[in-house]
């Protein structure tokens, strides 16, 4: 991974800040009166188009959905895709880690070199979840 944010095998630049405004526009739709926490995450997929999501949160309050889990649905319901960088962001601004159940989500519909936006700059979905549980070891079973 280099500064600029170019993924291995991506031949262009990650338009990070596009990828900032539709995480922060879907913020706007967060649904959080109990943890007063709005989140909002969007995803760039590998055909060009941006996905997102915003938390949406229940009375009973660990049925939670986080940014992410919407995200990944609107995803599917979109057509499928395959996520090359990945953005998430709360109200004030600062970019948030997946927890890790969405990065075990975020796994599924990766591309190879996704890359996400953390607060210590670029990671890689392996730096963030190392020796993932994946479809790949459904194969044998
Ligand atoms: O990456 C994160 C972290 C937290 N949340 C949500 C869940 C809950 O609604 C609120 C407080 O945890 O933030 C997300 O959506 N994504
Ligand atoms: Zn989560």
């Amino acid at each position: 991974m280099d500064t600029t944010g170019r993924a291995s095998g991506a031949p262009e630049t990650i338009d990070w800040e596009a990828l900032r405004q539709a995480a922060a526009a879907a913020m706007g739709r967060s649904y959080s009166p109990y943890s007063k926490y709005p989140v909002g995450a969007a995803a760039l997929l590998d055909d060009g188009r941006i996905v997102s999501g915003c938390n949406v949160e229940n009375a009973s309050y660990g049925l939670t959905l986080c940014a992410e889990c919407t995200m990944v649905g609107a995803l599917q319901m979109g057509g499928g895709g395959r996520i090359r960088a990945f953005y998430c962001v709360d109200a004030a601004g600062a970019v948030l880690m997946p927890c890790g159940r969405c990065r075990q989500l975020l796994y599924e519909f990766r591309s190879p070199g996704m890359v996400l936006m953390t607060g210590r700059g670029i990671k890689t979905m392996d730096e963030i979840l190392p020796d993932a549980f994946g479809p790949e070891n459904l194969e044998n079973h």
